[in-house]
């Protein structure tokens, strides 16, 4: 089997180097650049054989930025997917790097695991080959865990829905692993080799949602430069996942029935027919009856969206998998860090059971992290499963139980305690735990992802490393 071909423009050496060993270990063939002129005339040079099949660019770049490069791109090769990769990540360069005509936006800094796998994901959408070998994250990834009555039922459907060329509404709670369902019937079914292509409706701007569907010719409004292909133009073929289809706007659920009925529709702004065939998965975490009776949502939409209705049900309710999706996180993040995976304790998955997992399997996967990261020996009793879910309900609720003033003032009562007790290790141990809280619920918020953990908190990736390691051997 072919490899796919990945090229790198980025004028930061040390980018291009990282990323590009993170590539290759995962089996692509990489190519880097410095700049816009050096790729572009490659490319000009290049035969067929080693044309890439995807391209990393930064956006700031000496000479011509990124945003120019994507543009000189879409004329020579307009399929060739980008990612574009920028440290700016306000609104303006996202907008504009997808008007562009960029498959994804990559912020920096990025973990590499996660740059790794958007290459797979965004090379598999476009119907590439895979790495030569699995990459890091390349294992049981995307696949659905349990074995608890209603999942084996779902597991069923699944087998018989993915035959049959229906709409499919996936409904069910935040986290309940709605888009996972929609990745497992395109790949039992007979578009598998086909483009997955998924779109959140709901983390799209509303007046960009329109051409992200549907496409747009070059001049359709301001900054249309260049001709865009839609969702639906991508996903030809295959399967379009439509996530949180509740928050879609009105005229464009107008627009999409019709699309839906008819199978064919105008870019915006174009006078060419496009005719596509796509499997329409949709998800929601929504009521959408309710939002029909709120007039939020159309009766006819949801009728062609929900021939056939797969409902999720809430982690709290299959209590009977909780095992098994905890080992098999605990198992991804050993992996992810190099380390000998933690066993739970069988007070651990007492505890487990016994919450009501409000956020479901993401809930119980960052919670899995969590354990994975912070706690000290090779296996995980039922207290730190508690104090890590205790942790994460005080995080969540928005509003911590003591203000700015307050954590002063309860570190002052926490000095005092420690001067009476004599403790010669004061400012260590408050710098230590102060250290703690910021890193772990740093990561928390980011669901265990370090790089991005540390640029939030505005350190390094290497003191984040170095401040989880744990200080002193314990037991
Ligand atoms: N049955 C499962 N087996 C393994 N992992 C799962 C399962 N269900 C969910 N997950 C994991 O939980 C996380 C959330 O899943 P997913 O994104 O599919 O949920 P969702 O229902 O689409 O959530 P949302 O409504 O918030 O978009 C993902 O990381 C996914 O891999």
């Amino acid at each position: 089997m072919s490899t796919a071909r990945i090229w790198i423009v980025d004028d930061d050496r040390s980018v291009r180097f990282v990323l590009a060993t993170a590539l290759r270990d995962a089996g692509y063939e990489v190519e880097q650049f410095e700049g816009s002129d050096s790729a572009l005339r490659a490319l000009a040079e290049a035969d067929a054989a080693a044309l890439p099949s995807l391209l990393f660019t930064d956006v700031r770049m000496p000479g011509d930025d990124g945003l120019v490069l994507l543009e000189r791109l879409k004329s020579r090769m307009p399929d060739l997917p980008v990612v574009v990769m920028s440290a700016y990540t306000d609104v303006a360069s996202t907008a504009g790097a997808f008007r562009g005509g960029a498959r994804e936006f990559l912020s920096k800094p990025f973990d590499l695991d996660e740059a790794v796998a958007l290459a797979a994901r965004t090379l598999a959408a476009v119907g590439e080959p895979a790495a030569a070998q699995a990459g890091p994250t390349g294992d049981a990834d995307g696949l659905l865990v349990g074995s608890s009555a209603p999942m084996r039922e779902l597991f069923r459907a699944i087998g018989r829905l993915a035959q049959a060329p229906l709409s499919v509404l996936v409904t069910g709670e935040t986290g309940t692993g709605k888009e996972l369902v929609a990745r497992a019937l395109h790949r039992e079914s007979p578009r598998a080799r086909k483009p997955f292509v998924a779109l959140n409706t709901a983390a799209i701007p509303a007046e960009l949602l329109e051409s992200e569907l549907f496409g747009h010719e070059a001049g359709a409004f301001t900054g249309a430069t260049r001709r865009h292909q839609g969702r639906f133009e991508q996903a030809d073929g295959g399967t379009l996942f439509l996530d949180e289809i509740g928050d879609m706007p009105l005229p464009l659920q107008t627009r999409l029935l019709r699309v839906l009925a008819e199978g064919e529709f105008f870019r915006v702004g174009g006078r060419e027919l496009i005719r596509v065939d796509v499997r329409v998965v949709a998800a929601t975490h929504q009521d959408l009856e309710q939002r029909v009776a709120d007039g939020r949502f159309r009766a006819d939409l949801l009728h062609r969206l929900d021939v056939v209705r797969l409902q999720l049900p809430p982690l709290r309710e299959r209590s009977g998998d909780v095992r098994e999706l905890a080992e098999r996180f605990l198992a991804g993040a050993a992996k992810r860090f190099g380390t000998a995976p933690k066993r739970l304790r069988p007070e651990a998955v007492e505890r487990m059971r016994a919450h009501n997992w409000p956020g479901n399997v993401r809930e119980l996967e960052n919670l899995c992290w969590r354990l994975a990261v912070f706690s000290a020996g090779d296996s995980i009793g039922g207290d730190e499963v508690q104090a890590a879910l205790g942790r994460r309900r005080h995080v969540a609720g928005g509003t911590p139980a003591t203000t700015d003033s307050g954590w002063t003032g309860a570190l002052q009562h926490w000095v005092r305690n420690r001067l009476e007790a004599g403790d010669p290790s004061i400012h260590a141990e408050a710098l230590e735990q102060f250290d703690r809280v910021l890193l772990e619920t740093a990561l928390e918020h980011t669901g265990g992802r370090r790089a991005e953990a540390a640029a939030r908190l505005g350190v390094g990736r290497n003191t984040l490393s170095r401040k989880l390691k744990p200080k002193r051997p314990r037991g």
